[in-house]
């Protein structure tokens, strides 16, 4: 898959933005699938806006993005849900739980919504490894913002995807943690052929990243 992003600007920000020296804003991208992009800013800068223009989540921006040289302004319905179910998967900043379902519903969810990637003792080995196995039989609003990361970690990894999006995906966890979900998420980029646009604050080393811009 390809993204193809060309003088993009979020209406809203456009005065703000447009004073910033970006890599992004305003400039003509392409994001390979083998890409492992990521995006550094500053609180307030948009990163949570561009992850939600390019899951078709919000739609005031200038400019252009495509997937495959297709405008996504003229993806919807079935095509748009295809996209979401078996080629782009997210992890969003607010993670998005159902906080009365349990970790594991949560997760077992999103996996039977789409053709399932995964049969679901997947979710106990993923928990496993990135230490939640214990809260899975838990409600999710119950869990610590830690706990509900890695949950949203792993349901975004159970579905199908070319690429993956993450907004500060690692916001909540410690280092030791971070490292986990890290290798977690890179094994399974690497096992599909897949790529990433991760967002975040400060510089880091938990990928071997291809791209590294500022927004
Ligand atoms: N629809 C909108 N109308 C006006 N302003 C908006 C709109 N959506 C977002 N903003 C503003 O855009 C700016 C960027 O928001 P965004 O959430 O994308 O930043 P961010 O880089 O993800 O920040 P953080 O690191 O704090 O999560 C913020 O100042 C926000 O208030």
């Amino acid at each position: 898959m390809q993204i193809q992003i060309s003088r993009l600007v979020p209406v809203p920000l456009k005065d703000v933005l447009l004073k910033r020296n970006s890599d992004v804003w305003n400039k003509d991208l392409i994001f390979d699938q083998q890409q492992w992009i990521k995006i550094k800013a500053p609180s307030g800068t948009g990163k949570t806006t561009l992850i939600h223009l390019i899951y078709k989540l919000r739609q005031d921006y200038q400019g252009q993005i495509s997937i495959e040289n297709k405008d996504l302004r003229s993806i919807s319905g079935d095509e748009l849900a295809t996209l979401r179910q078996s080629r782009i998967s997210i992890i969003f900043q607010d993670l998005r739980l159902f906080e009365n379902l349990t970790a594991r519903e949560n997760i077992e969810l999103n996996r039977v919504l789409q053709t399932p990637y995964y049969p679901p003792e997947k979710i106990d080995a993923m928990s496993a490894r990135i230490r939640i196995a214990h809260i899975l039989d838990q409600r999710a609003g119950l869990c610590s913002y830690g706990e509900q990361q890695r949950i949203a970690i792993i349901r975004a990894l159970m579905q199908p995807f070319e690429v993956l999006l993450m907004d500060e995906p690692f916001s909540h966890l410690d280092n030791e943690n971070t490292a986990l979900a890290a290798a977690l998420i890179a094994e399974e980029c690497t096992t599909r052929g897949a790529g990433f646009v991760l967002t975040d604050l400060d510089e880091d080393n938990n990928f071997n990243y291809t791209h590294y811009l500022n927004l």
